[in-house]
């Protein structure tokens, strides 16, 4: 694991100039607004930018998906007007995951009636712990069941497993409940994001596929705001996993800041301007 991770650390670094990459990075980023003073005024401001991006960075592809707490849904599908721009919401008593089943399947199912198209929950981590999986499994997939045609993204909140085993093994169970995406970590819990985890949750990606012939996509979030983090991640899957992987279909970060120091660095490439973006 560390021969390969500090290889694709060390590959990374060639990038760092490479324009169309860090345009791709841009490409496959949720951008999130997760706080507890989030309003219905900040939100819509939040998308005007995300609707306004091309007008003052012409050069800059669309973020993937704006990633928000699900009462902001209908925010979201009312304000947001840039082209293929998809509308995630955390869901199911994101961060901690602590709540009735039943609750969980209507928050959900309110996301989606309200127009989310992206549902990121977190899996019951305790009763993972537990060996309870049979009960983890069938949560995840009851929650599926009432998305309709919505995209799952299943937080493993790997900071909080105790051992690569464990990322595996929630790995392949989430994927194994109906997971469209395994996502590293709710950026509510420290450590969030590492190479280690993402390392395995690429393998068990991997063998799923080697196994089924099914692509499932990867998450990394919390706490990746550099281009030189998110450029390693980058390379840990084109190495694991291949090009056909680098894309916003089955590639994505979730990340509050790393939208600025990318359009920092790209701004940078495209017209020589050495100034600090502070745009979202
Ligand atoms: O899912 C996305 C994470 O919550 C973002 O975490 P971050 O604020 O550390 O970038």
């Amino acid at each position: 694991m560390k021969e390969v991770i500090d290889n694709s650390i060390n590959t990374s670094k060639n990038e760092l100039d490479n324009k169309e990459v860090l345009k791709l990075l841009f490409n496959c980023i949720d951008l999130t607004s997760l706080y507890t003073e989030d309003s219905s005024d900040s939100i819509r401001d939040f998308v005007d930018k995300v609707n306004d991006l091309p007008k003052h960075f012409n050069y800059v592809p669309q973020v993937a998906a704006m990633c928000v707490y699900p009462v902001f849904a209908p925010v979201l599908k009312g304000a947001l007007k840039a082209e293929g721009v998809n509308i995630a919401v955390v869901s199911a008593g994101f961060p901690s995951s602590q709540t009735f089943t039943d609750v969980k399947k209507l928050e959900t199912q309110r996301a989606v009636d309200f127009g989310a198209n992206e549902i990121d929950i977190v899996i019951s981590v305790g009763e993972f712990q537990e060996g309870n999986y049979e009960f983890v499994g069938e949560e995840i997939h009851q929650i599926k069941s009432v998305m309709k045609d919505a995209h799952l993204k299943v937080i493993l909140e790997s900071g909080t497993l105790k051992d690569m085993e464990e990322i595996w093994l929630a790995s392949m169970l989430s994927i194994e409940s109906g997971a469209d995406f395994i996502k590293t970590s709710t950026g509510k819990q420290q450590p969030a994001a590492t190479f280690e985890a993402a390392y395995v949750m690429l393998n068990a990606i991997k063998h799923h596929h080697e196994k089924t012939g099914k692509k499932i996509g990867f998450k990394p979030a919390g706490g990746i705001s550099t281009p030189e983090d998110a450029l390693i991640y980058y390379q840990l899957v084109k190495d694991i996993l291949g090009e056909e992987w680098l894309n916003n279909k089955l590639f994505r970060i979730g990340a509050s800041r790393l939208a600025n120091n990318l359009l920092t660095k790209i701004q940078e490439l495209e017209t020589g301007k050495q100034e600090e973006v502070k745009y979202f």
